[in-house]
């Protein structure tokens, strides 16, 4: 790989795996529905000695061809809308690989096709990394070549880099949630915390946004028991359940709408044995033989979680980006499975860049966890598992148990099993109400970014008995105030003396998030009490973690991005 790309790629911090999804799904429908396909895969491995001498071959594509082919396929215009993107995409692909096995001659034209399917797809650096993967390294050289000639007229790259770092907050959120994120005060690594505020002035008791959650389950003991919907966790009258026919998690829903959406998004390719695949992708080949093993691999992970929630949290967050892409490869098939617009529309902004500048801690993992969601990925569509690494399942979740808030309507419930767990090891979402009150959890891209106080400005509600977090104004609120939530409560209980109380919260703050709290009623009260009184929390700093690429940007560094200088160009003659 060049050194210039491979600072591209390094700069880039890539940790997305969108695109491969995407791509891992195309894969294995091609390997299994096109025996021209399969037999060239076939062959590919018997030419692995053939391409190491094609490379030598390869070398004698001239520079200057490549910089003209380049520039010829500069000047194409792109496809703008996201069907016509998605075949451009498809067919640059198949062109290419069909190229590629035709011998050096057709290895120029082979790139050109996969440079063309780079410039259209949506993570282009994920993609150099298949194509480094699965295209043959003369074919792939020349692509690589490519992007370094490419670098310094600046097109995709930069946009590229400027799509992963710059301007994002400008779109995110999206207009109508009536909120900003901005910088606040600096954690103790130096990195600014990123705080909402609001865009304009609100009343007490006004709601602020309204937001659907990202992925959402209900609590385990709920799970099976037919009295919430599995979906949007609402209370079910008894007796208006519906029950599908194969569920592994026992699942009921409130409607035919969140049965469908439920069905489309996850739970079809995690608990039952449905055909992943739209019938128009898959021609039988995943089916009926797999069905013993799927079985087996779902119940396994079902019994699993029967105990612990964020394990789903995190399948579900899986399946529905699987089933968001899978949905882009069948012209026409439904959008049930998007994840909820969170950023100005036409930004071009993804679930990843959502998820990419979340804040997390590390709780430990199990060490059978990430092989038993990925043998129920296995077992539906081989090949798919291979988009779940242990390293960004544990991103992923790490993610999901710190951001995620408590559901909770009603007053909350008071039926839940008291857990047996240590308290550190205990799961926690964010809810003034405690998460024994809960009835799931909801992972939420834009109130990710809420703040907690003890003296909040908002709080958080669940008002129409559902999943959707309304977000609603304590006091009143002038353009730019910062938005506060607890994520605990901050009551003075009967039995606690003030002292006490703090102590408690502070306390649940440090199990919780990691965090010293520093809101003002904290602050204030800890100047006043004495010095003794203050606690041991265990933790005498923010212990929370951003992704480097997240972490650079806070701590405001120049992007080291600039072009390739032209001397750089000419350096391939
Ligand atoms: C769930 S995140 C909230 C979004 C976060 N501020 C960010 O920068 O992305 C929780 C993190 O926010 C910060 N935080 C939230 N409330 C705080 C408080 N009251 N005092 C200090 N830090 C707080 C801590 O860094 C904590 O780790």
């Amino acid at each position: 790989m060049s050194s210039r790309a491979s600072t591209i790629f390094t700069v880039a911090g890539v940790t997305v795996l969108g695109g491969l999804v995407a791509y891992a799904v195309y894969f294995d429908y091609r390997r299994r529905n096109d025996n021209e396909f399969r037999r060239k895969l076939r062959k590919d491995k018997k030419k692995v000695k053939a391409a190491q001498s094609d490379a030598v071959q390869a070398s004698a594509v001239k520079p200057e061809d490549i910089r003209a082919a380049l520039l010829k396929v500069r000047e194409e215009e792109l496809p703008e809308n996201q069907e016509e993107k998605e075949a451009y995409f498809l067919k640059s692909v198949d062109l290419g690989e069909r190229l590629c096995h035709q011998g050096p001659t057709f290895h120029l034209d082979s790139a050109l096709s996969f440079y063309r399917a780079l410039r259209v797809y949506p993570s282009p650096v994920e993609l150099v990394m298949i194509y480094q993967k699965t295209v043959p390294e003369p074919v792939f050289k020349i692509v690589m070549d490519m992007m370094q000639l490419d670098c310094d007229v600046s097109t995709w790259a930069e946009k590229f880099v400027r799509r992963a770092t710059l301007g994002y907050y400008d779109v995110f959120p999206a207009k109508h949630f009536n909120v900003s994120v901005q910088d606040g005060s600096a954690d103790t690594r130096g990195v600014k915390r990123k705080i909402l505020v609001v865009a304009k002035d609100f009343e007490a008791g006004d709601v602020i946004y309204k937001e659907e959650p990202l992925v959402a389950v209900l609590d385990p003991d709920l799970q099976g028991k037919g009295t919430h919907c599995s979906y949007c966790l609402r209370h079910i009258q008894k007796g208006m359940a519906i029950k599908p026919e194969v569920d592994r998690l026992d699942s009921v829903y409130c409607s035919k709408d969140c049965q469908l959406k439920a069905k489309v998004q996850s739970q079809s390719l995690l608990f039952s044995l449905d055909p992943y695949l739209p019938p128009e992708m898959d021609s039988g080949i995943v089916g009926e033989q797999n069905n013993e093993k799927r079985e087996q691999a779902q119940q396994k992970f079902a019994e699993f979680i029967k105990n612990k929630s964020t394990p789903l949290l995190v399948a579900r967050f899986v399946g529905r980006q699987v089933a968001t892409e899978t949905s882009k490869l069948v012209p026409g098939q439904s959008v049930l499975a998007d994840f909820p617009q969170v950023a100005d529309k036409g930004s071009d902004y993804g679930i990843y860049d959502h998820i990419e500048r979340l804040r997390f801690w590390e709780p430990s993992i199990e060490d059978s966890e990430v092989d038993l969601l990925r043998d129920v990925l296995a077992s539906a569509l081989p090949g798919l598992e291979t988009s779940v690494t242990t390293e960004q399942y544990v991103l992923w979740k790490s993610k999901m148990t710190y951001n995620a808030f408590g559901v909770c309507y009603g007053g909350g419930r008071d039926d839940k099993p008291v857990s047996t767990d240590r308290p550190e090891d205990q799961e926690r979402t964010r809810t003034p109400y405690g998460t024994s009150r809960q009835v799931g959890s909801g992972f939420y891209a834009v109130s990710s970014y809420l703040q907690h106080s003890c003296a909040p400005t908002a709080r958080t509600s669940f008002s129409n008995g559902t999943s959707e977090l309304h977000l609603i104004a304590f006091a009143p609120l002038k353009k730019g105030d910062e938005i506060t939530v607890s994520y605990v409560d901050i009551t003075q209980h009967a039995s606690e003396t003030p002292e006490e109380a703090r102590r408690r919260r502070r306390m649940e703050l440090v199990r919780g998030w990691k965090f010293k709290c520093e809101c003002t009623r904290c602050l204030e009260e800890l100047q006043t009490s004495e010095v003794a009184a203050e606690l041991e929390l265990g933790v005498d700093r923010d212990e929370s973690k951003v992704e480097r690429t997240a972490e650079r940007l806070a701590r405001g560094e120049a992007f080291p991005a600039a072009p390739v200088s032209a001397e750089s160009v000419t350096a391939l003659d």
